[in-house]
Order: C-alpha cells, then sequence, then structure tokens
C-alpha cells in the first residue's frame, strides 16, 4: 500500500483549457496561456536571466515527462527530452468553473465545487447595506470603513489612522472570493477581530463567498502599519467528504501542509505544518521519512501563484520552479518502494500575461514511484481517483 505524497504546486498551469475563452484578464481571454511551456520559452530565450540565466532547468520535472505534458495539454512544441519518462505523466483539465485556488484543488481531491463562489463587484461600495450593517452590529461600531476592492496593505495605509481614531473595522475584497478584515491588534484587539470574523463567517458562507479573512496589524499613522503573522482565515467547508475523509476513513493518517489546512478547513486531516514554501518542503522530506503506511500527504506550494504569477516575474517564477526541482529529485530519492508522489497544480498564473489574475489553464500530473507511461487526458477528479486506488481506499461514487 504504501504512502501518498500529493503536492500542488500552485498555478503552475500547462495550457490548453477548452474553456479558456470564457476567462479574462482584464479585457483579454486567457484563450493561449500557459504558465510553464511560455516560462520555458522565455528562458529559453534569454528573457528570463534575472537571478538566473539560460534555459529553464528542471531535469527533475523533465524526467518525470512535464515537457510531454504540455504538448498533450496545449500542443506546444518544445524541445522533447529524448529519453522516455521515468514516471506516469499526464495533463488534467477542471470541470468547476472557478479559476480560484480552492475551486481547483476540492476537485483535485474528488470534488467538483457545485455552485459559483460569489465574488464582490468593483463598485464604490462593493458589499450590500445588509451585510454593512450586519458586521458594523456585530463589531458593536456604528459602520465600516473600505467597502472596496484593495491591496491589504495599501488599504491599512489609507485608513489605519481613521480606524484608530473611530474604531471602525476596515473591511475590503479583491478578485478572489474573500471578505476581509483588517484591524489593529491593540486599538481594536486581535481576540475582537477574530470573534467578529468567526461571528459572521457563516452568513458570508451562505453568501457562498468562499473565506472571511482577519488582517491584523500594529503601528501608528506616525511610523506606519504593519500586518502581523495572525493573520486567521475562516474558509467555507467542502459540501461532501473529499479524499482526505476517505483516507481517514479507511483508517489512515492525512497531513496537510501549508494552505491545505485552510483551503479544507481541515476536513479529514489530523495535522497542520505551515511555513514558508522552503519551510514547507522540509515538512514534506520529514514526512516522507516518517508518515505511516497508508497515510497522505497533501501539500500547497503557494510562492510561484503569490509571490511570482500574481507579480507577472518569469525570472522569479523560474528560480522557484528550479529550486523545486532540485529539492523534489532529493525527495524522490527517499521514497519506499510502495510510495507514490503526485505532482500537479490547481490553476494558471501565467506570468508572460497581461493582467495580474489567474489563467484557466490545463495542469500537469506528474507521479514518481509507481513506472512509467502516460496517464492521457485526465480531469481533476482523477487525481483523487489514482490516489485513492494506491493507497487502496475506497472512491465514493
Ligand atoms: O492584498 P491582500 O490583503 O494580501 O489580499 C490578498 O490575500 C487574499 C487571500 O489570500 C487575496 O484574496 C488577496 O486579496
Ligand atoms: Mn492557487
Ligand atoms: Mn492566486
Amino acid at each position: 500500500m504504501g504512502r501518498a505524497f500529493l503536492a500542488v504546486m500552485d498555478s503552475a498551469g500547462i495550457g490548453g483549457a477548452p474553456d479558456a475563452a470564457q476567462y479574462f484578464n482584464g479585457d483579454l481571454r486567457d484563450t493561449g496561456a500557459n504558465t510553464l511551456g511560455h516560462i520555458i520559452e522565455a528562458c529559453a530565450a534569454g528573457e528570463a536571466d534575472e537571478g538566473r540565466s539560460g534555459p529553464l532547468r528542471i531535469p527533475c520535472l523533465s524526467a518525470l515527462g512535464l515537457e510531454r505534458a504540455i504538448a498533450l495539454a496545449s500542443g506546444l512544441e518544445l524541445p522533447m527530452p529524448t529519453e522516455e519518462p521515468r514516471g506516469r505523466w499526464g495533463a488534467a483539465t477542471e470541470i468547476s468553473r472557478g479559476k480560484d485556488t480552492p475551486s481547483g484543488h476540492w476537485e483535485l481531491a474528488g470534488l467538483p465545487v457545485p455552485w459559483d463562489w460569489h465574488f464582490f463587484p468593483e463598485n464604490d461600495a462593493s458589499f450590500p447595506p445588509e451585510l454593512v450593517t450586519r458586521v458594523a452590529e456585530a463589531a458593536g461600531t456604528e459602520g465600516i470603513l473600505g467597502n472596496c476592492h484593495a491591496p491589504g496593505t495599501a488599504i491599512i495605509e489609507r485608513l489605519g489612522a481613521e480606524h484608530m481614531q473611530s474604531g471602525w473595522p476596515i473591511c475590503y475584497t479583491s478578485a478572489d472570493s474573500v471578505f476581509q478584515i483588517a484591524a489593529h491588534e491593540e486599538t481594536f484587539g486581535l481576540d475582537r477581530l477574530l470573534t467578529l470574523c468567526e461571528e459572521i463567517a457563516p452568513s458570508l458562507h451562505a453568501m457562498k463567498v468562499g473565506r472571511v479573512i482577519a488582517r491584523p496589524f500594529t503601528g501608528t499613522p506616525e511610523q506606519g502599519f504593519e500586518r502581523t503573522g495572525n493573520r486567521r482565515d475562516y474558509a467555507i467547508a467542502p459540501p461532501r467528504p473529499v479524499l482526505s475523509n476517505w483516507v481517514q476513513n479507511a483508517g489512515g493518517s492525512c497531513f496537510a501542509l501549508g494552505k491545505i489546512g485552510d483551503i479544507f478547513s481541515m476536513q479529514g486531516f489530523d495535522e497542520l505544518r505551515k511555513g514558508k514554501d522552503a519551510e514547507l518542503m522540509r515538512h514534506l522530506g520529514n514526512l516522507v521519512a516518517e508518515a505511516p503506511e497508508g497515510s497522505l500527504t497533501f501539500a500547497n506550494f503557494v510562492e510561484f501563484d503569490a509571490i511570482h504569477g500574481h507579480r507577472r516575474d518569469v525570472s522569479g517564477y523560474a528560480r522557484a520552479l528550479e529550486w523545486f526541482d532540485r529539492e523534489i529529485a532529493g525527495l524522490i530519492d527517499n521514497l519506499r518502494d510502495e510510495d507514490m508522489l503526485v505532482l500537479t497544480a490547481d490553476h494558471g498564473n501565467d506570468p508572460t500575461w497581461p493582467g495580474t489574475d489567474h489563467t484557466r489553464e490545463r495542469v500537469p500530473v506528474l507521479i514518481a514511484g509507481t513506472g512509467a507511461g502516460t496517464l492521457g487526458q485526465i480531469g481533476f477528479c482523477d487525481v483523487a481517483g489514482i490516489v485513492a486506488t494506491h493507497l487502496g481506499v475506497p472512491v465514493p461514487g
């Protein structure tokens, strides 16, 4: 039976989504976006030389069949490694409508999202009056500040002083399905902020807003404000059992690494280990050494997306891929005979594309430890099926 390690390279898409024309970055459709394909091309053309140089060096991902997966997904013709892949490789297509992180992960875990997420409009007042009233009541204030789309650091700079003076919470949103509340840890109070978020979360989840996020900060108008590490996400829970539940129900342990805990509201997980990507890689290495037989380790590496994809930083994304490739090669050497390591992604975020939003794409599925050969074109849900079958866990439905 062995163990299963499932690592999501957040936003590492490979193009070719059949419905890409229905998705936009600004005015431009996502048709043709190809995160990894375009990074490989940019590196080969010498256009991604900041902090690195030349063609993208990812021998481990290549040996597992990445270039073949890209060609299968999108038809993009890249120089092909001459050797046959040593892993199983394929391209997965999403059916959930959102090109967001929870949609991608839930479907990879066997649950296509059965609804449309609610996104708040980019109007002067993003939130409906009833919601504003409900939040102010829960906060015990006369009103709220913000009520708009904003980057989190910019809005505390703009409204931090007014917030400290009036005591009103700063509420804002973004292109994601989120309701975020920024408040000062001392003058508003951290516990009060967390209680407020917890209290209003059920009504936002009922509206199909994916997450309420507490964004505490400290500082002064004179010295400037800074967000603290006490961020808390109150995410909507998956409405049905997912891969981690199936594994747990069959008696296996499940470990969540990084954002996986929030994405699934810890549904089906025994333990959460957090940190930056480098730390997560160490957690993953420790679990390769220690995780019990029959267990699932589910990891999300968010920096590809959060630090490089949204900032359209091709060199940075390439550096992150080269780092990831080296680290994963080391982990594969330590797998036990019966183990499976699956590398995949949740959506695209092509750093060569206009805009700053995710791109609708197919994703690679690369599997180490269980032989070689193609998986062909599969669905996101098949990833859950492959992992469950490997662990001998029944797949419902
Ligand atoms: O700009 P900040 O506050 O970091 O917000 C970002 O973080 C949120 C959740 O990850 C995203 O929806 C985006 O809005
Ligand atoms: Mn994501
Ligand atoms: Mn993102």
